[in-house]
């Protein structure tokens, strides 16, 4: 002991100012004192906490495939749900509406991730053909109101058109220094007496070459344009309307692009030779190859086109006004919301997850709003993916939202053991080494998960929360016993995370059902519970629910599996509840008293007489 103490201090000391992390330790141990002089303070070793630790051999090659933030790129078992989501989806692409689409299925059966998958698939594809297609994803069981989901939704698109504004105004600007610069080299070029330019330098369109130079007397960048390459100026025409204030996709690419000539040099060569041109030689050649007027192509005629255009977006981007979380009416917050969807061309999908979570807080209001929003919108149209696990949900929804909402329905039927062992090896061979996995780890957590209505989450978790036991006991494979573990401790987990979040009144039903199984009353019926409770409410000041209340509460903890309630017949007494604990009961009451209200009953001894007294 004494030995392990002074190796200790040693070193403390030896390690001092030169020695680094933990594979030295050892050997640093070993090379006896360094000078203490020299040493920082700040670089004293450590002592080994972790070193052992991380000495064992990771089993993980990269857990975080396992977790449920990993968006997988393959989803075995899902093509036909992903293909169907795909084939509605598709219309957003030729520019028009997609059907709205509901999709349904228990928890963990893919629906997000699918969905997630499909809309990725669709932006990038809306990119490479450059049709504006747009996906917002809101989980509204955390944006669960009307106001919340609609101001999400505006900011959203807000900060989308301001980026679109912004790329736009930058290409615009670098048009504009485009020009400058041609501006400047035709001025060059006229002052150079060896260089004759003339309008015909001119890149003009088709007829330009086709029909000869000759011809052109006045050259035009296409039908609506025409500039004064003499004077190097550009005449205003009317190729766009800019007073209506339309967005103008300007892509860079567009700015760019080259001037179509209508022929190669040979044919322009030919042409004007033949037509007595003005222009020759290879001087005017390689006008046309260099000085490509910067606003063929465009929607532009002049600079000041372009500038009035910069205007007018930097006062667009001026007017976006964000929305607050809170305190605007509803009314105004949908209007911010509607024009900034409209503010350009384009087809957007807006995907609410748990959808039924929104409409149980705040009713179908913002279904109805965005399901009619379609008939008012001038540029932009919206198409709505719903996922829930709630099969029932729509029973609840106006008929016309309804049947708006449920154009199309997709069902997530849940994973069978077969499937979810595959979904599993997919993922194992990329979260972990080598050959960590014992043959029937992956078996088991398929079957465990699959008898849990075949929740790929699930099985995940088991995996992943196995090899995290593993590593933990620094065992080199994950084997059975570890799958067997971790199916108690997140069954363990999910307990005290329900027992946890429960309301008030339904901790005190709980805690009284737990006070009765701890002074060994069996078959506990409604009537006891109901006598224990209403004391336990006197004790800590909360309102006493009626007898019938506290029936339904147990019929609730009942659902959520933390007691087993089942309605035995007693003869010509009735019908009475028999009520179990279904959970561990150390630990649920640890967690009922970690409540800072529960925590006031000190001494519950004195409750359980009244089973005696009643
Ligand atoms: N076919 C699959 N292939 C690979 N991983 C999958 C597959 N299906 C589901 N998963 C994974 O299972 C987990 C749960 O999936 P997801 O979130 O999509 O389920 P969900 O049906 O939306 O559940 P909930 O209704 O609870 O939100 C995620 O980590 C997801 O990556």
């Amino acid at each position: 002991m004494s030995d392990d103490n002074s190796e200790g201090s040693d070193r403390n000391v030896d390690l001092g100012s030169t020695r680094g992390f933990g594979s030295n330790l050892e050997e640093s141990n070993l090379s006896g004192s360094g000078s203490d002089s020299d040493s920082d303070p700040d670089d004293e070793p450590n002592q080994g906490l972790f070193d052992d630790l991380l000495s064992g051999e990771p089993i993980f090659e990269n857990k975080e495939v396992l977790r449920p933030s990993y968006t997988p790129h393959e989803l075995p078992h899902r093509s036909d749900q992903i293909n169907k989501m795909a084939t509605i989806l598709v219309a957003a692409l030729r520019g028009e509406t997609p059907s709205n689409i509901l999709i349904y299925g228990k928890t963990g059966t893919g629906k997000t991730a699918s969905a997630k998958f499909v809309s990725k698939e669709l932006e990038s594809t809306s990119k490479k053909y450059s049709v504006p297609c747009e996906v917002e994803y809101i989980n509204c069981e955390v944006t669960d109101t009307q106001y919340r989901v609609l101001a999400q939704l505006a900011n959203k698109f807000i900060e989308e058109n301001e980026r679109v504004i912004e790329t736009q105004i930058d290409s615009l600007e670098a048009l504009l220094d485009d020009l400058d610069e041609y501006d400047d080299t035709i001025t060059s070029d006229e002052s150079d007496p060896d260089s004759e330019t003339t309008a015909s330098d001119v890149p003009g369109d088709d007829s330009f070459v086709d029909d000869g130079v000759a011809e052109t007397t006045e050259p035009n960048f296409d039908a609506n344009s025409s500039t004064d390459l003499e004077s190097g100026e550009s005449e205003p025409v009317n190729r766009v309307d800019l007073s209506t204030g339309d967005t103008v996709d300007l892509t860079s690419s567009e700015l760019d692009s080259p001037v179509e000539t209508g022929g190669s040099d040979t044919v322009v060569d030919d042409d004007r030779s033949s037509a007595g041109s003005e222009t020759e030689g290879d001087t005017d050649r390689s006008h046309d190859d260099d000085y490509e007027h910067p606003l063929a192509d465009t929607p532009f005629s002049s600079a000041a086109d372009v500038e009035d255009r910069i205007a007018s977006l930097e006062a667009d981007r001026e007017s976006f006004e964000e929305v607050p979380m809170t305190g605007w009416p509803t009314d105004r917050v949908y209007s911010v919301f509607f024009d900034a969807v409209d503010y350009s061309e384009r087809v957007v999908v807006i995907m609410l997850d748990e959808i039924d979570k929104l409409v149980e807080k705040s009713g179908d209001d913002t279904l109805y709003n965005l399901s009619r929003m379609n008939s008012e919108l001038q540029n932009s149209r919206v198409s709505i993916i719903g996922i829930s696990n709630d099969l029932k949900f729509t029973d609840f929804l106006d008929p016309r939202v309804k049947s708006s909402l449920g154009e199309e329905e997709i069902v997530f039927p849940p994973y069978d053991a077969n499937q979810l062992r595959d979904i599993l090896q997919h993922r194992s061979e990329v979260a972990f080494k080598g050959d960590a996995l014992s043959p029937d780890v992956i078996p088991l957590c398929a079957a465990f998960a699959a008898q849990e209505h075949g929740d790929a989450r699930r099985a995940l978790d088991l995996l992943r929360t196995a090899g995290e036991l593993a590593e933990r006991a620094q065992a080199e494979t994950i084997v059975e016993e570890h799958v067997r573990q971790a199916q108690d401790k997140i069954e363990l987990d999910r307990v005290v995370e329900v027992v946890r979040t429960l309301p008030t009144q339904s901790k005190l039903v709980l805690f009284a059902i737990i006070l009765l199984e701890k002074n060994g009353v069996h078959s506990i019926n409604t009537g006891e519970v109901f006598n224990i409770y209403k004391r336990l409410c006197e004790e800590i000041d909360a309102d006493v629910l009626t007898q019938r209340r506290v029936t339904d509460l147990i019929s609730e903890l009942d659902m959520l599996g933390i007691v087993n309630a089942v309605v035995v017949s007693k003869g010509r007494y009735g019908r009475t509840k028999e009520i179990s604990l279904s959970v561990p009961i150390e630990e649920t009451e640890a967690v009922l008293l970690s409540d800072s209200r529960l925590s006031d009953i000190d001494d519950v001894q004195p409750f359980v007489q009244a089973r005696f007294d009643n």
